[in-house]
């Protein structure tokens, strides 16, 4: 699964709906940007995507799910825990295959951490937690990104280290993102929620920062 056609997307909590109904289709090659304010429904969204394709999508999620007693190899290797037989990924908590060290370094290498690789998650800074998170979904290696805020935690040079990363490796993704720019400068297509609702969606080569500021 890369691109999906979505309808009926509805979320409520404690009886009140936060969301929807909504439809959003993604064609395979789209990257969207979700933008809007603090509350709109972009996590709720995100997480709505992420159940309906049953988990065939690579995930960063804003708590980005990291095991702190497991060091950076680890969590990054949990990207393909469902990909392995559960001996191997037994055998691979205590003594790791040299492949998948290789193939972990590497990617590590390129965001800045390979120095972390031995370190616990729990040790590590926010920006530090959220490129293993990242390092985890391109790992997973699905043909699908579904990301929530995924550098918020980062400094300039770092974000767009992880955007260019993202989009090299994922040619069709939807992530939340509350940097206009960067939306605008790594979205094919933005789609703004406003009240649950979809406000804007429009290609983003036909879009400013100053047509996105209504949403906020
Ligand atoms: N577990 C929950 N229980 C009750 N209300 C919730 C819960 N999760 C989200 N909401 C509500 O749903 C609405 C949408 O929240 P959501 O987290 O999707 O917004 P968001 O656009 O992702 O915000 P942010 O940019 O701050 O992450 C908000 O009004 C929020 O208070």
């Amino acid at each position: 699964m890369s691109g999906f056609e979505l309808s009926g997307l509805t979320a409520s909590f404690d009886g009140e709906r936060v969301l929807g109904p909504l439809s959003l289709d993604v064609r395979e090659g789209e990257r969207v940007a979700l933008v809007g304010k603090s509350g709109a429904g972009k996590s709720t969204l995100i997480k709505l995507i992420h159940d309906r394709v049953d988990g065939h999508a690579s995930l960063v999620p804003q708590d980005l799910g990291l095991v702190n007693g497991l060091p950076v190899f680890h969590n990054v290797f949990m990207g393909q825990l469902d990909a392995h037989p559960a001996w191997y990924n037994t055998v691979t908590l205590v003594r790791p295959f040299r492949k998948d060290k290789e193939a972990v370094k590497s990617l590590l290498r390129e965001l800045g951490m390979v120095d972390k690789f031995w370190t616990p998650a729990a040790s590590l800074s926010g920006g530090q937690r959220q490129r293993v998170a990242v390092a985890r979904a391109i790992y997973r290696n699905a043909n699908l990104l579904l990301a929530d805020e995924p550098i918020s935690a980062l400094d300039g040079p770092l974000a767009h280290l992880v955007m260019k990363a993202l989009s090299q490796r994922f040619a069709t993704s939807v992530i939340a993102l509350h940097d206009v720019e960067i939306a605008l400068a790594y979205a094919t297509r933005i789609v703004g929620i406003q009240d649950g609702q979809i406000a804007l969606d429009e290609s983003s080569d036909r879009l400013s920062a100053a047509d996105i500021m209504p949403l906020y």
